[in-house]
Formats: structure tokens, C-alpha cells, sequence
């Protein structure tokens, strides 16, 4: 399934229109996959200027041509209307449909018309708003919202919900059902939109695909990831799985560097070892004997790090100098493939332009508030496109955290489904940042090792969450094994 935002549906059409379909014949598939879900026999189409309301346009027309009852009511027959809106109004008019015109005085008198119906059709409008509607589109909105007696079916998205977050506006239609075009949208991933849209429905154009072109995001669920995780082979041995190194931890934070490592090895790392201070040292022994300790030295050399497979800077490291040399040296003297967290995210906001010429694999994994350090953004922007964007600018695997957690390394991006509230404490992203260390150690691509690795985390978590009301980092981290292998055993390529 693909998720879309405003900006990304925009460009789904313009691919489209690149394509060679015309605005029209968009829109008269759009209405096609509309029908499809329409049932009844008195139909009231709200249409708004712009081409949703031109998909209720078209609709309309459909459903006159197979002898229903309809009416129509837009807002305005002006220049305003859109290409495609302004074809299909004046086809109704050839038609000889019943057409008619919102004004202030006549607002009461037109929403009474609309009791007859069963189904009121709200085409007002689509991802195209850009703030709440206002004067008569809030009126009507707020009217038809009194009828409780007709099925509501919004077009796209019900009038006045946003499509990024699924918050509403001011004013906002409660559909019944949503029939949305082409994608998911982004804000029905909130779980408080269904308040609004309804049972909602997916319905794609029948059209080229263009999903990926236009950079929509893919929804990463058990079926998409099951399958990414190998079986380990009969002949492993530690060597087989890779020797990571873990830049971690310092006097202050020790326990995130024992997270991550512990995270690392229990996702099945070869060889796990933690470069740190002596106290963090003298707690992994503790916590995680099967994972080996180097002491950090002052300054971090090319040929410390000849023997790794892939190195995870960050969880705990501080914000000291030592800690800004540390992300400095690791990013100029090393090759390897290299996972950045927490601490070092911040460091790494000052110096993005370390990125530059990497020539391997860097995988970053942001919370939103490390971001917008790492990436000045406004509370408005389109976060779908602000992170492909900055994966795409800085060559990364962007793992930008939060539900249904984004990774994109903007050429492909996806949203991950697994996870839960119950594991917002702390100490878990440093547990997700092993996990995905780990990963990358043992071979997996940088994008697979990261979707994998938040997969792997959440997927644990919603297990857990079944029962507990919490779930914290220490408890998940020894039920990883339990999970991998759940996911081995759910796949049927390997169980076949
Ligand atoms: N591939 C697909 O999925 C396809 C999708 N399609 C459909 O297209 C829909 C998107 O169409 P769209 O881009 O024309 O936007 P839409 O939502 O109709 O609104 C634009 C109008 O709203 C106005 N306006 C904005 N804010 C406002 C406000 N606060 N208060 C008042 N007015 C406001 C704005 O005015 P303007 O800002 O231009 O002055 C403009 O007139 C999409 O949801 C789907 O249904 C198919 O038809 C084709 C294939
Ligand atoms: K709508």
C-alpha cells in the first residue's frame, strides 16, 4: 500500500499528466473507482471549485446516466473552477441536471433539499485545502453535519481534514465512508482521523503506475518484512555475522551504551564490541559478558578500526569535546558502514557537510527533535518530503523515528508498521541503534538493515504490548531472539 501527502499526491498527478493523460480523463477515472463503492438510489454531490469537485462532477454524471436521482451543488460557476471542474459542470448543464448554487440566502433552503436523499457525495474538497475552509464552505460543512440520516461519503478526504496529520480544521465533514484516490493519505495514519473519514477505502485509478516516481512512501507491514530476514545458515559461526564496533557511553550515560550493545548481540551481531570508557566498560561485564570491550583512546585512528564490519556511533557518547572529536574522527579516518545516533546526531547538525564524499553507507536515526536540529523545518512542512529530501541531499538512510516510523534513503522510503505507544521510554531508540548495527554488521544493505531493524524493534514491542502496559528496553531486548525467530517461522518462504 502507498501513502501520500499533499505535496506527493500533487506530484502523483503531474507524473500522470507527464504521462500523457489528460486532467479529464484523471478525473473521470477517479470517478470510475468511486462508483464502484456508491450504492443507492438519490444521490446529493457537493462539489467544491477544484477537482475533487470535479470528481463529484463526473460522478454525478455517472450516476444520472444509470437513471438515479441527483442533484448537484457547487459554490460558484465562475472563472475559478478548475480545467477539469469546468468541463464537467458544463456537461451537467448539457445534461440538464439538476444544478444548483450555494449562496448566503439560500444556504437553509438547499440543505433541506438534500433530507430526500440517502446519500450526500461531499466533493468540497481534496488534498488542494490549505487552510480551514471559511464563510459558506464552513456553513455548509456545519449543516450538512445536522443530517443524520444520510450516508456521508467523502471524495479523496472529507472536507476540512488535513491530509498530513489528520487533524481537522475548524470545520469538518463526518463521512461515513472515505473513498480515497490513488494512496493512503498520510493523515489517515492517525488513528483520531477515523472520527472523521470513516471506514475508508483505497481505491487506485486505473492509470500507469507511477507511485514510485513520484516518490510516495510504501507501507512496510509483516508481509513486506517476514521475508527480508534470512535464516541463519547451518554452517555460521561468529565470523559469519559480522564484528561490529559500538562508539558508545561515557561517565554520565552508561546505561545507553549497554543498551545498544546488548540490543546488538541479541540480534544476532558475531562479534559485539563496545569502544568506551573504563566505568562503561566495567558495566557491559555485568550486564552483557557476551559483548567485547576496547578502551576508547584519546583520539580515534584509521587502523583502530580495520577488523569491523560496521560501526555505530553515538547512544550515550556525550556532548563533550572528546565526544565532538570522536564524530569528527570517525567520519574523516573511517570506511566502514556507520549508524549515527543520539548524541552524535547533535554534533553531527553543526558539520552536516562531513557527510559530503562518505562513498558508503551512513544510516542516521533521528527523533524528530534531533531532525530539526539536523534539518531546520517548520511545523507546517511536509515531513514526508522534508526527510526524502534530506536523504536524498546528504546520500543517507534516513530513520527518522516516531509511529509508523519513516525510512527513506530518497531514491525509496517507506513507513514501518510496528510499534506502539507502550514503548515510548527511554533507553529505546539506544536498543533500535544496536539492533540496526547489528544488522548492517551481519551484511544486510543499508536500507534493508535499517527497515529491517525498526521493524524488528516495534514488531518485539506490539508482542510485549499485548500484555504489558509498558514495555521497556531491558524486557524487549530479551525477547528480540524470540521475535526473529517468530518472524523465520511466519515466513512461508522459509516454512514451505
Ligand atoms: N491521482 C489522483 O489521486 C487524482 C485526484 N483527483 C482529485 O483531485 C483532488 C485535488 O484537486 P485540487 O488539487 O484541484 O484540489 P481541491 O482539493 O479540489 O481544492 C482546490 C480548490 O480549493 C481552493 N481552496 C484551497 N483552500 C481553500 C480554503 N481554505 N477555503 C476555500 N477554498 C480553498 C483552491 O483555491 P485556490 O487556493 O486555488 O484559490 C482551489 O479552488 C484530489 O483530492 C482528488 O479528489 C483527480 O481528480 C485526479 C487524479
Ligand atoms: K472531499
Amino acid at each position: 500500500m502507498y501513502i501520500g501527502s499533499h505535496t506527493l499526491m500533487k506530484r502523483y498527478d503531474e507524473c500522470l499528466l507527464k504521462h500523457g493523460y489528460t486532467i479529464e480523463q484523471l478525473v473521470d477515472k477517479a470517478s470510475d473507482c468511486l462508483l464502484k463503492h456508491i450504492h443507492g438510489e438519490s444521490f446529493s454531490i457537493v462539489c467544491g471549485p477544484g477537482n475533487n469537485g470535479a470528481d463529484g462532477l463526473s460522478l454525478a454524471i455517472k450516476l444520472y446516466q444509470q437513471k438515479k436521482n441527483v442533484q448537484v451543488f457547487i459554490f460558484e460557476n465562475t472563472n475559478h473552477l478548475s480545467k477539469a471542474n469546468a468541463y464537467y459542470l458544463q456537461k451537467c448543464y448539457d445534461l440538464s441536471l439538476s444544478v444548483y448554487l450555494f449562496q448566503q440566502d439560500n444556504l437553509e433552503e438547499l440543505v433541506g433539499y438534500m433530507t430526500a436523499c440517502d446519500t450526500i457525495v461531499d466533493a468540497i474538497f481534496g488534498f488542494g485545502l490549505n487552510s480551514s475552509p471559511r464563510g459558506i464552505y464552513q456553513s455548509v460543512i456545519e449543516s450538512i453535519n445536522q443530517l443524520y440520516d444520510q450516508e456521508v461519503i467523502a471524495v479523496d478526504i472529507p472536507t476540512g481534514l488535513q491530509c498530513d496529520s489528520g487533524k481537522p480544521y475548524q470545520s469538518v465533514i463526518y463521512a461515513t465512508s472515505t473513498i480515497t484516490l490513488s494512496a493512503m493519505k498520510n493523515g489517515f495514519l492517525n488513528p483520531d482521523s477515523y472520527f472523521f473519514t470513516g471506514k475508508v477505502i483505497v481505491e487506485k485509478l486505473d492509470v500507469d503506475d507511477v507511485s514510485e516516481e513520484a516518490g510516495l512512501y510504501q507501507m512496510a507491514d509483516d508481509k513486506m518484512m517476514f521475508p527480508l530476514l534470512k535464516e541463519r545458515i547451518f554452517d555460521g559461526y561468529k565470523g559469519t555475522y559480522g564484528h561490529t564496533c559500538l562508539i558508545t557511553g561515557c561517565i554520565e550515560y552508561k546505561g545507553a551504551a549497554l543498551l545498544s550493545a546488548k540490543g546488538c548481540v541479541y540480534s544476532g551481531s558475531g562479534i559485539t564490541t563496545v569502544m568506551s570508557d573504563q566505568e562503561v566498560i566495567h558495566a557491559l561485564t555485568q550486564f552483557c559478558p557476551e559483548a567485547t570491550a576496547v578502551l576508547r583512546p584519546p583520539i580515534l585512528q584509521k587502523e583502530d578500526f580495520l577488523r569491523y564490519d560496521a560501526i555505530l556511533i553515538g547512544c550515550g557518547l556525550g556532548q563533550s569535546l572528546d565526544s565532538y572529536r570522536y564524530v569528527i574522527d570517525v567520519l574523516e579516518k573511517t570506511k566502514q558502514p556507520l549508524v549515527i545516533d543520539g548524541d552524535a546526531l547533535t554534533i553531527l547538525s553543526a558539520h552536516t557537510d562531513l557527510l559530503k564524499h562518505q562513498n558508503r553507507d551512513i544510516i542516521l536515526t533521528p527523533h524528530l527533535g534531533e531532525f530539526q536540529r539536523l534539518c531546520p523545518f517548520d511545523s507546517q512542512d511536509d515531513m514526508l518530503l522534508v526527510a526524502q529530501d534530506f536523504a536524498k541531499e546528504h546520500h543517507v538512510v534516513l530513520v527518522l523515528k516516531g509511529p509508523y516510523t519513516i525510512v527513506t534513503n530518497g531514491q525509496e522510503s517507506y513507513r514501518i508498521r510496528a510499534g506502539n505507544k507502550a514503548m515510548a521510554t527511554g533507553g529505546m531508540g539506544d536498543v533500535l541503534a544496536g539492533i540496526i548495527t547489528s544488522l548492517v554488521g551481519q551484511g544486510y544493505p543499508a536500507l534493508q538493515a535499517a527497515m529491517l531493524g525498526v521493524f524488528i524493534h516495534g514488531y518485539t514491542g506490539d508482542l510485549l504490548a499485548k500484555e504489558d502496559y509498558t514495555v521497556i528496553p531491558s524486557k524487549l531486548i530479551e525477547f528480540i531472539p524470540k521475535a526473529m525467530n517468530n518472524m523465520i517461522k511466519s515466513n512461508p518462504e522459509v516454512t514451505s
